[in-house]
């Protein structure tokens, strides 16, 4: 039996009265792709945020490999809706940039290191260009590679394809979909629930702060699924039902 990569145990966010993840129990194992869907305002965010140690915790616990995490310890990565590149900065020195900072790594490794990374979402060749020169989903890659590049053993990704045009969604979902077919170990909040059903091993619906179900895709995209889970997931279905009639 393996032991779990990440362990979320209790865990409480509360910001003055408001309880904003209540208890929240996630054990993940490793190369798991977790989705984690929810209505907006339920905590998806927060719970990545607490999991990143980005937020301040109320309660509870985040263990990594069965250690209580800490603060820039890096044993958890973010992917965030915004890709937040230095514009003055090209691909491969925003990819090296936390390495020398951060790691202290010399500048010609770090170098190495980020064309590695950048070659990994399919950037191998654009790593001197500066974000301007990259059309948006360049953009998040070169995000994901700075966040791989520091090698973490949870990767986390919130609403990854949120900020991008329609057309520039695919060659992001593609190569998270390819990191985890490589084995990395994910969490990932997206609103394309076609990709999260296809992803993941398992999908956490959250609803006020609480894990209302947690399973297979398969269990959770049925008509068997717990009542909010249903009623949730149908606005979608209508969603596509209306497209497809527009
Ligand atoms: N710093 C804060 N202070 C007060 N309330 C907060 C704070 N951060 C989040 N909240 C509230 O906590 C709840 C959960 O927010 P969160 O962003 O985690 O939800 P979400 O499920 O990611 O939503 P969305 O899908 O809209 O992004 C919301 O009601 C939000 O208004």
């Amino acid at each position: 039996m393996s032991t779990p990569i990440l362990s979320v145990r209790a865990l409480e966010r509360r910001v003055g009265n408001t309880e904003i993840l209540r208890r929240i129990d996630l054990d993940v194992m490793p190369g798991e792709a977790i989705g984690v869907i929810g209505p907006s305002g339920s905590g998806k965010s927060s719970l990545l945020r607490c999991i990143a140690g980005l937020d301040e915790v109320s309660g509870g616990a985040v263990m990594v490999e069965g250690r209580q995490t800490r603060p820039g310890d890096g044993a958890v990565g973010m992917v965030f809706q915004q890709f937040n590149l230095w514009p003055h900065l090209t691909a491969r020195e925003n990819v090296a940039l936390a390495l020398k900072l951060v790691r202290r790594m010399p500048a010609a490794d770090a170098a190495a290191k980020a064309d590695a990374a950048l070659a990994r979402v399919g950037l191998g060749a654009l790593g001197g260009r500066k974000p301007a020169a990259l059309s948006g989903g360049q953009q998040q890659r070169v995000a994901i590679a700075r966040t791989l590049a520091m090698e973490p053993r949870v990767l986390l990704f919130d609403e990854p394809t949120a900020a991008l045009d329609p057309e520039l969604t695919t060659e992001v979902l593609d190569v998270i979909r390819d990191l985890a077919a490589a084995g990395t170990t994910m969490l990932v909040v997206s609103h394309e629930m076609g990709f999260v059903a296809r992803l993941s091993t398992r999908v956490v619906f959250l609803d006020h702060g609480v894990v209302v179900q947690a399973a297979p895709p398969a269990e959770l995209f049925s008509p068997r699924a717990e009542p909010r889970v249903r009623s949730f997931l149908q606005t979608y279905l209508d969603r596509v039902a209306w497209a497809r009639e527009a």
